[in-house]
């Protein structure tokens, strides 16, 4: 679908598509967004955004990117075939960010990225609206992003975005289902909810509970590509679906203060399908370790590999609440070198609860 080659300005929702539950019809007041990064989530959601407020600035690190969505409103590196709405803008990005205008900004690096660009920008960031939708987990600290931002700005108007969201699919406007985390701040929740009025959305006071659904989804998704590396009949991968998806419930149970967060988008909805699409870059890891197509020093591929950098802290931080994770710990034995997966799927097997 192309995207609107003209734009009114603020427009009443679109109710036509009949999804946007939270949007109640207002013409939307924020005339300027932010969204750090212009890879796929960045480019994704800006163009999601760009349909309810005034401006969308993408802060993207490449002059041949920046260039594109400015020149042919493109980006040419992400999305060549995209149509981009003609108020998304580019800029370079530096040090300093120049969100002087926006009253929201979207952080849509990579987990490994955004201490070192929010620290570099935090008086920039001081006072906005933030949200991050990266999924990742920081080592050795076993932050989420939104306590990294919040330790690098002191801005406590923080909320996360994550569900069954794979960028591709946002961009062409498909419907979407996200869980917003966010503390109790009225009007931030009511701010978030406009700007993301495209998705169907559900809510969680407990930001950081979010913030570890996505990270275990991803640590899952590599799992699951290597179980069905080895097992390939329909049983065998919805009985260890089943068996990762209780292993992480064990983990939500004991960290998470909110008892909804199970059925939320964020949690069921993102575990699945990250799980069981090949689209997903974790599950396609999980799929290319298990068959030997690739070996550990993927990292340097510079494709998003999310679950392999938040495996080692998930299972710390698992162990500092005495919780055992046995799939967790066969993801990382296998990304460290082990290459005898189907070894180690049986080993599983064995000890399955
Ligand atoms: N893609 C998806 O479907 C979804 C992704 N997410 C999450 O969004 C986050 C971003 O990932 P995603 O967009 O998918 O990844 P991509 O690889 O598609 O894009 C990453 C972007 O970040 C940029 N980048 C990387 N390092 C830096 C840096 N040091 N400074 C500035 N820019 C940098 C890249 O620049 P360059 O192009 O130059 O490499 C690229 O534009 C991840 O945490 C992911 O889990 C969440 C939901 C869905
Ligand atoms: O988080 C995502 C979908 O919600 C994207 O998943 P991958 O990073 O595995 O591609």
């Amino acid at each position: 679908m192309d995207g609107d080659r003209r734009y009114p300005g603020p427009q009443v929702c679109r109710e036509h598509r009949g999804h946007s539950r939270r949007c109640t019809g207002a013409v939307l007041m924020i005339s300027k967004v932010g969204v750090i990064g212009a890879g796929s989530m960045g480019t994704a959601i800006a163009q999601s955004i760009s349909r309810r407020a005034g401006e969308v600035i993408v802060f993207g690190r490449r002059q041949a990117v920046v260039d594109s969505i400015n020149r042919d409103n493109c980006n040419s590196r992400y999305f060549p075939g995209l149509r981009l709405n003609p108020n998304i803008r580019a800029r370079l990005m530096g040090d300093r960010l120049d969100v002087v205008d926006c009253a929201a900004v979207v952080i849509a690096v990579p987990s490994s990225e955004v201490r070192s660009i929010v620290s570099a920008a935090h008086e920039d960031l001081a006072g906005k609206f933030l949200v991050t939708v990266a999924k990742g987990l920081e080592y050795p600290s076993l932050k989420t992003m939104s306590e990294i931002i919040r330790d690098e700005t002191g801005n406590p108007n923080m909320a996360c975005f994550s569900g069954p969201t794979f960028a591709d699919e946002i961009a062409y406007g498909h419907i979407a289902g996200a869980t917003i985390g966010a503390g109790g701040d009225p009007s931030l929740r009511a701010t978030i909810s406009d700007l993301f009025g495209e998705f169907i959305l559900d809510f969680s006071d407990d930001i950081r509970a979010v913030e570890l659904c996505g990270v275990l989804k991803n640590v899952y998704a590599i799992g699951t590509g290597m179980w069905d590396s080895v097992y390939s009949n329909h049983n065998e991968h919805y009985t260890f679906l089943n068996m990762c998806y209780k292993e992480m419930c064990t983990f939500l149970r004991a960290i998470s203060l909110d008892e909804g967060i199970f059925t939320k988008f964020c949690c069921f909805g993102d575990f699945n399908l990250t799980a069981n699409v090949d689209k997903s870059r974790n599950r396609t890891l999980g799929l290319m370790v298990g068959k030997k197509i690739v070996k550990t020093p993927y990292l340097e591929s510079g494709v998003t590999f999310e679950g392999s950098r938040s495996v080692k802290g998930i299972i710390e931080l698992a162990e500092n609440h005495d919780i055992d994770m046995p799939i967790a710990r066969f993801v990382y034995d296998v990304l460290s070198g082990n290459n005898n997966v189907r070894e180690s799927v049986d080993g599983l097997i064995r000890k399955a609860p």
